[in-house]
Protein backbone atom coordinates (compact mmCIF):
# COMPACT_ATOMS: atom_id res chain seq x y z
CA UNK A 1 0.00 0.00 0.00
CA UNK A 2 1.28 3.32 -0.78
CA UNK A 3 0.35 6.61 1.82
CA UNK A 4 -2.16 8.91 0.98
CA UNK A 5 -0.98 12.31 -0.23
CA UNK A 6 -0.31 14.87 2.44
CA UNK A 7 -0.27 18.42 2.05
CA UNK A 8 2.86 20.51 2.23
CA UNK A 9 1.45 22.08 5.36
CA UNK A 10 0.45 19.34 7.35
CA UNK A 11 3.66 19.57 9.51
CA UNK A 12 3.73 23.59 9.57
CA UNK A 13 -0.12 23.69 10.91
CA UNK A 14 -0.15 20.15 13.04
CA UNK A 15 -3.91 20.27 12.73
CA UNK A 16 -5.70 16.84 13.25
CA UNK A 17 -6.89 15.00 10.00
CA UNK A 18 -10.32 16.17 10.82
CA UNK A 19 -8.80 20.10 9.74
CA UNK A 20 -7.78 18.80 5.63
CA UNK A 21 -10.94 16.01 5.29
CA UNK A 22 -12.96 19.88 5.92
CA UNK A 23 -10.61 21.72 3.69
CA UNK A 24 -10.72 19.17 1.08
CA UNK A 25 -14.60 18.83 1.40
CA UNK A 26 -15.00 22.94 1.24
CA UNK A 27 -12.71 22.77 -2.17
CA UNK A 28 -14.84 19.88 -3.43
CA UNK A 29 -18.24 21.40 -2.52
CA UNK A 30 -17.36 24.79 -3.95
CA UNK A 31 -14.90 24.07 -6.73
CA UNK A 32 -16.12 21.01 -8.65
CA UNK A 33 -17.08 20.86 -12.24
CA UNK A 34 -20.63 21.30 -10.86
CA UNK A 35 -19.35 23.56 -7.63
CA UNK A 36 -21.34 27.34 -6.85
CA UNK A 37 -18.66 28.91 -7.88
CA UNK A 38 -20.89 29.85 -10.38
CA UNK A 39 -21.79 33.05 -7.98
CA UNK A 40 -18.71 33.99 -8.22
CA UNK A 41 -17.43 34.25 -11.39
CA UNK A 42 -18.31 38.09 -12.29
CA UNK A 43 -16.18 38.66 -8.56
CA UNK A 44 -13.18 36.80 -10.13
CA UNK A 45 -13.67 38.80 -13.78
CA UNK A 46 -13.79 42.30 -12.23
CA UNK A 47 -10.44 41.24 -9.87
CA UNK A 48 -8.95 40.42 -13.25
CA UNK A 49 -9.47 43.44 -14.40
CA UNK A 50 -8.27 45.90 -11.34
CA UNK A 51 -5.36 43.54 -11.54
CA UNK A 52 -4.79 43.50 -15.01
CA UNK A 53 -5.18 47.62 -15.35
CA UNK A 54 -2.85 48.09 -11.96
CA UNK A 55 -0.24 45.93 -13.03
CA UNK A 56 0.12 46.27 -16.42
CA UNK A 57 -1.80 48.70 -17.47
CA UNK A 58 -1.45 50.76 -20.78
CA UNK A 59 1.52 49.59 -23.04
CA UNK A 60 1.79 51.93 -25.58
CA UNK A 61 5.43 51.35 -25.94
CA UNK A 62 6.40 47.65 -24.90
CA UNK A 63 7.06 47.28 -21.28
CA UNK A 64 8.96 44.72 -19.84
CA UNK A 65 7.46 42.87 -16.55
CA UNK A 66 10.93 41.86 -14.91
CA UNK A 67 9.16 39.41 -12.51
CA UNK A 68 6.16 37.47 -13.92
CA UNK A 69 5.97 35.83 -10.56
CA UNK A 70 5.27 38.68 -8.45
CA UNK A 71 2.57 39.80 -10.53
CA UNK A 72 0.12 36.89 -11.38
CA UNK A 73 0.75 35.95 -7.59
CA UNK A 74 -0.43 39.21 -7.04
CA UNK A 75 -3.18 38.76 -9.72
CA UNK A 76 -4.57 35.24 -8.52
CA UNK A 77 -4.46 36.39 -4.69
CA UNK A 78 -6.77 39.61 -5.59
CA UNK A 79 -9.32 36.33 -7.08
CA UNK A 80 -8.68 34.44 -3.96
CA UNK A 81 -9.61 37.57 -1.87
CA UNK A 82 -12.41 38.20 -3.89
CA UNK A 83 -13.99 34.95 -3.01
CA UNK A 84 -12.99 34.09 0.38
CA UNK A 85 -14.27 37.57 1.51
CA UNK A 86 -17.07 37.25 -1.22
CA UNK A 87 -19.41 39.96 0.58
CA UNK A 88 -17.10 41.67 2.56
CA UNK A 89 -16.33 44.63 2.19
CA UNK A 90 -15.02 43.35 -1.10
CA UNK A 91 -14.07 46.88 -2.98
CA UNK A 92 -12.08 47.99 -0.13
CA UNK A 93 -10.60 44.77 0.48
CA UNK A 94 -9.23 43.73 -3.09
CA UNK A 95 -7.36 46.91 -3.78
CA UNK A 96 -5.85 46.86 -0.46
CA UNK A 97 -2.22 46.14 -1.66
CA UNK A 98 -0.79 45.40 2.18
CA UNK A 99 -3.30 42.37 2.00
CA UNK A 100 -3.00 41.20 -1.34
CA UNK A 101 1.13 40.91 -1.22
CA UNK A 102 0.49 39.56 2.19
CA UNK A 103 -1.89 36.53 0.55
CA UNK A 104 0.64 36.25 -2.63
CA UNK A 105 3.85 36.17 -0.96
CA UNK A 106 2.23 33.44 1.79
CA UNK A 107 3.31 30.52 -0.40
CA UNK A 108 6.97 31.34 -0.85
CA UNK A 109 6.88 32.07 2.86
CA UNK A 110 5.75 28.91 4.17
CA UNK A 111 7.64 26.90 1.41
CA UNK A 112 10.93 28.47 2.99
CA UNK A 113 9.95 27.86 6.49
CA UNK A 114 9.12 24.14 5.07
CA UNK A 115 12.75 23.50 3.79
CA UNK A 116 14.12 23.38 7.81
CA UNK A 117 15.04 20.07 9.01
CA UNK A 118 12.45 18.96 11.33
CA UNK A 119 14.87 19.40 13.92
CA UNK A 120 14.30 22.74 14.00
CA UNK A 121 10.23 21.65 14.00
CA UNK A 122 10.25 24.53 17.21
CA UNK A 123 11.14 27.22 14.70
CA UNK A 124 8.45 26.26 12.59
CA UNK A 125 6.01 26.56 15.90
CA UNK A 126 7.43 29.80 16.63
CA UNK A 127 6.98 30.81 12.51
CA UNK A 128 3.62 29.69 12.53
CA UNK A 129 2.55 32.01 15.41
CA UNK A 130 4.10 34.32 13.57
CA UNK A 131 1.90 34.31 10.78
CA UNK A 132 -1.03 33.46 12.46
CA UNK A 133 -1.26 36.68 14.25
CA UNK A 134 -0.30 38.81 11.54
CA UNK A 135 -2.18 41.03 9.15
CA UNK A 136 -4.27 38.08 8.00
CA UNK A 137 -5.42 37.25 11.55
CA UNK A 138 -5.86 40.89 12.09
CA UNK A 139 -7.91 41.46 9.27
CA UNK A 140 -10.16 38.50 10.14
CA UNK A 141 -10.93 39.44 13.14
CA UNK A 142 -12.01 43.09 11.92
CA UNK A 143 -14.60 40.56 9.74
CA UNK A 144 -16.14 38.26 11.88
CA UNK A 145 -16.49 40.90 14.23
CA UNK A 146 -18.70 42.96 12.35
CA UNK A 147 -20.19 39.85 11.11
CA UNK A 148 -21.14 38.93 14.54
CA UNK A 149 -22.18 42.53 15.39
CA UNK A 150 -24.74 42.21 12.24
CA UNK A 151 -26.10 39.08 13.39
CA UNK A 152 -26.79 40.03 16.89
CA UNK A 153 -28.16 43.15 15.36
CA UNK A 154 -30.79 41.59 13.20
CA UNK A 155 -31.53 38.32 15.18
CA UNK A 156 -33.84 36.29 13.04
CA UNK A 157 -33.29 38.74 9.57
CA UNK A 158 -29.54 38.12 9.74
CA UNK A 159 -28.47 35.70 6.52
CA UNK A 160 -25.05 34.49 6.41
CA UNK A 161 -22.66 36.15 3.74
CA UNK A 162 -22.45 33.36 0.89
CA UNK A 163 -18.67 32.88 1.07
CA UNK A 164 -15.77 31.02 1.45
CA UNK A 165 -14.89 32.76 4.39
CA UNK A 166 -18.32 31.57 5.88
CA UNK A 167 -17.84 28.25 5.15
CA UNK A 168 -15.08 28.21 7.57
CA UNK A 169 -16.20 30.35 10.08
CA UNK A 170 -18.94 27.16 10.59
CA UNK A 171 -16.44 24.89 10.54
CA UNK A 172 -14.18 26.63 13.30
CA UNK A 173 -17.36 27.68 15.66
CA UNK A 174 -18.13 26.28 18.98
CA UNK A 175 -20.57 27.24 21.39
CA UNK A 176 -21.52 30.17 19.32
CA UNK A 177 -17.96 31.20 19.35
CA UNK A 178 -15.62 31.77 17.01
CA UNK A 179 -12.06 30.33 16.93
CA UNK A 180 -9.92 32.91 15.33
CA UNK A 181 -6.94 30.51 15.43
CA UNK A 182 -8.59 27.84 13.74
CA UNK A 183 -10.36 30.26 11.19
CA UNK A 184 -6.90 31.83 10.40
CA UNK A 185 -5.47 28.34 9.61
CA UNK A 186 -7.97 27.46 7.68
CA UNK A 187 -7.73 30.59 5.39
CA UNK A 188 -3.85 29.77 5.23
CA UNK A 189 -4.06 26.63 4.00
CA UNK A 190 -6.46 27.46 1.35
CA UNK A 191 -4.22 30.66 0.06
CA UNK A 192 -1.20 28.18 0.22
CA UNK A 193 -2.89 25.55 -1.99
CA UNK A 194 -4.55 27.33 -4.74
CA UNK A 195 -2.30 30.76 -5.14
CA UNK A 196 1.04 29.70 -6.16
CA UNK A 197 -0.16 26.72 -8.05
CA UNK A 198 -2.61 28.98 -10.64
CA UNK A 199 0.01 31.67 -10.49
CA UNK A 200 3.22 29.10 -11.25
CA UNK A 201 0.72 27.76 -14.39
CA UNK A 202 -0.60 31.04 -15.78
CA UNK A 203 3.14 32.19 -16.21
CA UNK A 204 4.51 29.04 -17.71
CA UNK A 205 0.71 29.54 -20.56
CA UNK A 206 2.29 33.20 -21.02
CA UNK A 207 6.09 31.62 -21.65
CA UNK A 208 4.63 29.52 -24.27
CA UNK A 209 2.40 31.75 -25.64
CA UNK A 210 5.34 34.36 -25.77
CA UNK A 211 7.55 32.25 -27.58
CA UNK A 212 5.11 30.65 -30.13
CA UNK A 213 3.73 33.33 -32.49
CA UNK A 214 2.39 30.74 -34.92
CA UNK A 215 -0.52 30.26 -32.00
CA UNK A 216 -1.60 34.32 -32.10
CA UNK A 217 -3.72 34.16 -34.93
CA UNK A 218 -5.84 31.23 -34.30
CA UNK A 219 -6.09 32.49 -30.42
CA UNK A 220 -7.23 35.86 -31.25
CA UNK A 221 -9.66 34.97 -33.91
CA UNK A 222 -11.20 32.21 -31.10
CA UNK A 223 -10.85 35.49 -28.63
CA UNK A 224 -12.95 38.08 -30.49
CA UNK A 225 -15.66 35.46 -31.89
CA UNK A 226 -16.63 34.69 -27.93
CA UNK A 227 -16.33 38.29 -27.48
CA UNK A 228 -18.94 39.24 -29.70
CA UNK A 229 -21.18 36.64 -28.16
CA UNK A 230 -20.84 38.56 -24.38
CA UNK A 231 -23.90 39.70 -23.89
CA UNK A 232 -24.44 41.73 -20.29
CA UNK A 233 -20.37 41.96 -19.69
CA UNK A 234 -19.40 39.03 -17.82
CA UNK A 235 -18.68 35.98 -19.73
CA UNK A 236 -20.40 33.24 -18.69
CA UNK A 237 -19.37 29.60 -18.09
CA UNK A 238 -21.22 29.11 -22.30
CA UNK A 239 -19.11 31.33 -23.33
CA UNK A 240 -15.74 30.11 -21.38
CA UNK A 241 -16.57 26.47 -22.58
CA UNK A 242 -16.22 27.67 -25.98
CA UNK A 243 -12.63 28.70 -26.03
CA UNK A 244 -11.66 25.15 -27.10
CA UNK A 245 -8.30 26.51 -29.00
CA UNK A 246 -7.03 28.35 -25.61
CA UNK A 247 -8.47 25.26 -23.47
CA UNK A 248 -5.88 22.92 -25.63
CA UNK A 249 -3.02 25.63 -25.73
CA UNK A 250 -3.43 25.62 -21.78
CA UNK A 251 -3.25 22.13 -21.18
CA UNK A 252 -0.34 21.48 -23.89
CA UNK A 253 1.88 24.02 -21.82
CA UNK A 254 0.62 22.93 -18.21
CA UNK A 255 1.81 19.51 -19.44
CA UNK A 256 5.40 20.67 -20.49
CA UNK A 257 5.50 22.64 -16.88
CA UNK A 258 6.11 19.58 -14.73
CA UNK A 259 8.95 18.78 -13.14
CA UNK A 260 10.67 15.53 -14.65
CA UNK A 261 9.88 12.91 -11.71
CA UNK A 262 7.57 13.85 -9.41
CA UNK A 263 3.88 12.98 -7.44
CA UNK A 264 5.79 10.85 -4.87
CA UNK A 265 4.48 8.41 -2.63
CA UNK A 266 6.03 6.27 -0.08
CA UNK A 267 5.22 2.89 0.47
CA UNK A 268 3.67 1.87 3.86
CA UNK A 269 2.86 -2.14 3.77
CA UNK A 270 5.33 -4.29 3.93
CA UNK A 271 6.22 -4.02 0.08
CA UNK A 272 4.11 -2.63 -2.83
CA UNK A 273 3.51 -4.57 -6.01
CA UNK A 274 3.32 -3.27 -9.49
CA UNK A 275 1.20 -4.48 -12.09
CA UNK A 276 4.25 -5.87 -14.18
CA UNK A 277 5.28 -7.79 -10.98
CA UNK A 278 7.93 -4.82 -9.52
CA UNK A 279 8.10 -5.13 -6.19
CA UNK A 280 9.27 -2.04 -4.00
CA UNK A 281 10.42 -2.66 -0.61
CA UNK A 282 8.58 -0.63 3.09
CA UNK A 283 9.61 2.90 3.60
CA UNK A 284 10.53 3.23 -0.24
CA UNK A 285 9.67 6.56 -1.41
CA UNK A 286 8.48 6.25 -5.22
CA UNK A 287 8.00 8.83 -8.26
CA UNK A 288 6.46 9.02 -11.22
CA UNK A 289 8.11 9.96 -14.73
CA UNK A 290 6.48 12.22 -15.15
CA UNK A 291 7.98 13.66 -18.91
CA UNK A 292 7.70 10.16 -20.20
CA UNK A 293 4.15 9.88 -19.19
CA UNK A 294 3.35 13.27 -20.36
CA UNK A 295 5.72 12.92 -23.76
CA UNK A 296 7.23 16.56 -23.22
CA UNK A 297 10.41 17.40 -24.85
CA UNK A 298 12.40 16.38 -22.29
CA UNK A 299 12.09 12.64 -23.78
CA UNK A 300 11.84 14.43 -27.66
CA UNK A 301 8.62 15.38 -28.17
CA UNK A 302 7.20 18.68 -29.77
CA UNK A 303 4.73 21.11 -28.16
CA UNK A 304 1.69 20.80 -30.16
CA UNK A 305 -0.35 23.95 -28.71
CA UNK A 306 -3.84 22.87 -30.88
CA UNK A 307 -3.53 19.12 -30.05
CA UNK A 308 -6.55 18.69 -27.68
CA UNK A 309 -8.97 20.26 -30.02
CA UNK A 310 -12.37 17.96 -30.75
CA UNK A 311 -11.10 15.27 -28.81
CA UNK A 312 -13.09 15.96 -25.45
CA UNK A 313 -10.36 15.99 -23.56
CA UNK A 314 -10.36 19.10 -21.80
CA UNK A 315 -7.67 20.67 -19.70
CA UNK A 316 -9.52 19.60 -16.67
CA UNK A 317 -9.67 15.77 -17.61
CA UNK A 318 -7.19 13.29 -15.73
CA UNK A 319 -5.56 10.99 -17.55
CA UNK A 320 -2.98 8.03 -17.28
CA UNK A 321 -0.66 10.84 -19.87
CA UNK A 322 -1.91 13.71 -18.03
CA UNK A 323 -1.34 14.08 -14.31
CA UNK A 324 -0.19 17.95 -13.83
CA UNK A 325 -3.22 17.62 -11.17
CA UNK A 326 -2.56 13.93 -10.35
CA UNK A 327 -4.68 10.93 -10.38
CA UNK A 328 -7.43 8.83 -8.34
CA UNK A 329 -9.19 9.45 -4.95
CA UNK A 330 -6.50 12.66 -4.29
CA UNK A 331 -6.62 14.41 -7.66
CA UNK A 332 -7.07 17.99 -6.83
CA UNK A 333 -10.47 19.14 -6.09
CA UNK A 334 -9.76 22.37 -7.32
CA UNK A 335 -8.68 22.07 -10.59
CA UNK A 336 -11.99 23.37 -12.22
CA UNK A 337 -11.50 26.57 -10.37
CA UNK A 338 -8.05 26.56 -11.60
CA UNK A 339 -8.76 26.45 -14.98
CA UNK A 340 -11.56 28.32 -15.27
CA UNK A 341 -8.94 31.85 -13.28
CA UNK A 342 -6.60 31.03 -15.70
CA UNK A 343 -8.77 30.99 -19.12
CA UNK A 344 -10.13 33.92 -17.80
CA UNK A 345 -6.89 35.72 -17.27
CA UNK A 346 -5.54 34.25 -20.62
CA UNK A 347 -8.78 35.50 -22.42
CA UNK A 348 -8.11 38.66 -21.28
CA UNK A 349 -4.43 39.38 -21.62
CA UNK A 350 -4.89 37.95 -25.19
CA UNK A 351 -7.25 40.58 -26.53
CA UNK A 352 -5.24 43.29 -24.86
CA UNK A 353 -2.02 42.95 -25.73
CA UNK A 354 0.82 41.15 -27.82
CA UNK A 355 3.02 39.52 -24.89
CA UNK A 356 6.54 38.06 -25.59
CA UNK A 357 9.11 36.94 -24.05
CA UNK A 358 12.73 38.25 -24.74
CA UNK A 359 13.62 37.91 -28.48
CA UNK A 360 10.89 35.51 -28.28
CA UNK A 361 12.96 33.11 -27.17
CA UNK A 362 11.88 29.63 -25.77
CA UNK A 363 12.07 29.14 -21.98
CA UNK A 364 12.33 25.86 -20.86
CA UNK A 365 11.63 24.76 -17.10
CA UNK A 366 14.51 23.61 -15.36
CA UNK A 367 13.28 20.19 -13.30
CA UNK A 368 15.44 19.76 -9.53
CA UNK A 369 14.68 16.25 -8.54
CA UNK A 370 10.70 16.59 -8.29
CA UNK A 371 10.75 19.97 -7.90
CA UNK A 372 10.75 22.94 -10.99
CA UNK A 373 13.35 26.06 -10.24
CA UNK A 374 10.75 28.70 -10.54
CA UNK A 375 11.86 30.83 -13.86
CA UNK A 376 12.54 33.94 -13.16
CA UNK A 377 12.98 35.65 -17.29
CA UNK A 378 10.58 38.73 -18.49
CA UNK A 379 7.71 38.36 -20.23
CA UNK A 380 7.37 41.81 -22.90
CA UNK A 381 3.56 43.66 -22.67
CA UNK A 382 2.73 45.79 -25.92
CA UNK A 383 -0.72 47.02 -26.29
CA UNK A 384 -2.67 45.55 -29.97
C1 LIG B 1 -2.96 25.02 -11.72
C2 LIG B 1 -3.24 24.97 -10.43
C3 LIG B 1 -3.16 23.72 -9.58
C4 LIG B 1 -2.37 22.61 -9.74
C5 LIG B 1 -1.33 22.33 -10.82
C6 LIG B 1 -2.71 21.69 -8.65
C7 LIG B 1 -2.13 20.44 -8.48
C8 LIG B 1 -2.44 19.57 -7.45
C9 LIG B 1 -1.82 18.29 -7.25
C10 LIG B 1 -0.72 17.69 -8.13
C11 LIG B 1 -2.37 17.73 -6.15
C12 LIG B 1 -2.00 16.38 -5.51
C13 LIG B 1 -2.75 15.25 -6.20
C14 LIG B 1 -2.15 13.91 -5.87
O1 LIG B 1 -1.15 13.84 -5.15
O2 LIG B 1 -2.69 12.92 -6.36
C15 LIG B 1 -3.35 18.67 -5.63
C16 LIG B 1 -4.12 18.46 -4.50
C17 LIG B 1 -5.02 19.36 -4.02
N1 LIG B 1 -5.38 20.57 -4.58
FE1 LIG B 1 -4.63 21.38 -6.27
N2 LIG B 1 -3.68 22.26 -7.87
C18 LIG B 1 -3.99 23.50 -8.40
C19 LIG B 1 -4.92 24.40 -7.93
C20 LIG B 1 -5.72 24.19 -6.82
C21 LIG B 1 -6.72 25.13 -6.34
C22 LIG B 1 -7.04 26.48 -7.00
C23 LIG B 1 -7.28 24.56 -5.24
C24 LIG B 1 -8.37 25.11 -4.35
C25 LIG B 1 -9.34 25.90 -4.73
C26 LIG B 1 -6.65 23.25 -5.02
C27 LIG B 1 -6.96 22.38 -4.02
C28 LIG B 1 -6.34 21.16 -3.80
C29 LIG B 1 -6.63 20.28 -2.66
C30 LIG B 1 -7.65 20.53 -1.54
C31 LIG B 1 -5.81 19.14 -2.80
C32 LIG B 1 -5.75 17.92 -1.87
C33 LIG B 1 -6.72 16.85 -2.40
C34 LIG B 1 -6.72 15.59 -1.56
O3 LIG B 1 -5.74 15.31 -0.86
O4 LIG B 1 -7.73 14.85 -1.61
N3 LIG B 1 -5.71 23.08 -6.00
N4 LIG B 1 -3.38 19.78 -6.45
Amino acid sequence: MLTDVTLPTDSLLGRPKIFFENLIKVVQENFSSTGRYTIYTNKIQDAIKISINKSIGECKDPKCIKFPQKVFSQLIARNIISIILGEANINHMICDDEIINTFASLTSDITRVLKFPPILNFIHKSIQRQFTINLIFERLSQIIEQREHEKNTLGDAWTPPIDILQTFVNFSTEDNSVDLQLLTDYIIEFIFISVQTTSDAIISILYEYGARPEYWKELLEENEMISNEVIVGYLDFNNIDKMVKLDSFVKESIKYWMPCVGLQRKTISDHFTFSNGYQVPKDRNINLYIANLHGTDQIGCKFDGFQYVGKDSPATKLGEEYIPFGRGRHACPGRFFAIHQIKLIMYFIIRKYKVTTMNRRIIKPISAGHFLLSPSDELIFENL
